[in-house]
């Protein structure tokens, strides 16, 4: 099978680099065009523009940063609308709000493509190995024909029905998963600073009915300051941000999210955006006053 892959950032070089190991055809495009080289090396075509690698393949799948970069690679200049038409599918894999998703479903299928939304949970790892679970919605037609391409990117795959329910469901696996860290980053402290081995509480959560993926992994890269970023915390902060305005608009009030999304946006401050969103950890280190 042969697809195109546009956003080879920390999830689209992993995700391409897998659909390579399983023989399909890829060919890629990256804003930062010198990122597409080591995809190149193993065996990856080049597109110059979006435009470029629709024209050339029969399905294209985007990984994106956010809302703003969804919509740019889609309506701006040498676009993927420049070349979407009739048999021909997008699949966009980003995390973003419902409508941005419609805006693009609306403006693909104007021009007689289809479109699949496919937020991913899951992270740098999951990427790599194949294991993310995938949350599309919209075409389904789109969605069974590149089922082979989700079986190898993924561990499992849900159709949700129309599109924007797979962009909804995304946000609020990491809203959950924003407010979880930041629980989970003050506990550690709170051990620490009360006198207790924070090492011993990643031991004793483990073994109780709390223990999870998430704090089995990054707690100990956490306790050695290691935030080498697997999931930026800009980007859990974008999603943290839009699933408090599916709150508004939904009128359910999520307070322990916004006081996690504030955390985030403090990390922020402090320059931590492009480190892991483990980082929020940092925001309630003491002030060194020692110099
Ligand atoms: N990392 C993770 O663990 C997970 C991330 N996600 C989601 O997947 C998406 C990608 O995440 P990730 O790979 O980590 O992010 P990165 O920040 O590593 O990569 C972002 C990608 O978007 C591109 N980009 C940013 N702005 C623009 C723009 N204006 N026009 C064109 N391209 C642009 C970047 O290009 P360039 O290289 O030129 O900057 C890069 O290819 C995000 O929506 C994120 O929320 C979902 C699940 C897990
Ligand atoms: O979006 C991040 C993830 O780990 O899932």
């Amino acid at each position: 099978m042969e697809v195109g892959f546009l956003g080879l950032g920390i999830m689209g070089k992993a995700m391409s680099m897998n659909l390579l190991r399983h023989g399909f055809k890829v060919t890629v495009w990256n804003r930062t065009l010198s990122k597409c080289d080591e995809l190149v090396e193993h065996g990856a075509s080049i597109g110059e523009t979006p435009a470029a690698v629709i024209k050339k393949c029969k399905y294209t799948i985007a990984m994106l940063s956010d809302p703003s970069a969804a919509l740019s690679v889609v309506f701006d200049k040498d676009g993927v609308l420049e070349q979407i038409g009739n048999g021909k599918g997008y699949v966009d894999m980003s995390t973003v709000d419902a409508d941005t998703s419609s805006k693009i479903s609306e403006a693909i299928k104007s021009k007689g493509g289809s479109f699949l939304e496919a937020p991913v949970s899951g992270s740098k790892k999951p990427a790599e190995d194949g294991q993310l679970v995938i949350l599309a919605a919209g075409d389904k037609a789109l969605y069974d024909e590149v089922v082979p391409a989700f079986d190898v990117l993924g561990k499992k795959s849900f159709h949700l029905g129309e599109v924007g329910n797979g962009a909804k469901m995304k946000l609020v696996v990491n809203m959950i998963m924003g407010s979880m860290m930041n629980a989970f980053s003050e506990g550690l402290t709170l051990a620490g600073r009360s006198g207790l081995n924070p090492s011993t509480l990643l031991d004793v959560l483990d073994l109780g009915a709390i223990a999870n993926p998430m704090f089995k992994m990054k707690g100990p890269s956490m306790l050695k300051n290691n935030y080498s970023p697997a999931f930026p915390l800009k980007h859990q902060q974008k999603d943290m941000r839009l699933a408090l305005a599916l709150g508004d608009e939904n009128a359910v009030p999520m307070p322990i999210a916004a006081a996690a999304n504030e955390a985030f946006k403090k990390a922020r401050s402090m320059g931590l955006g492009d480190l892991d969103f483990s980082a929020v950890h940092e925001t309630l280190k003491k002030p060194d006053h020692s110099s």
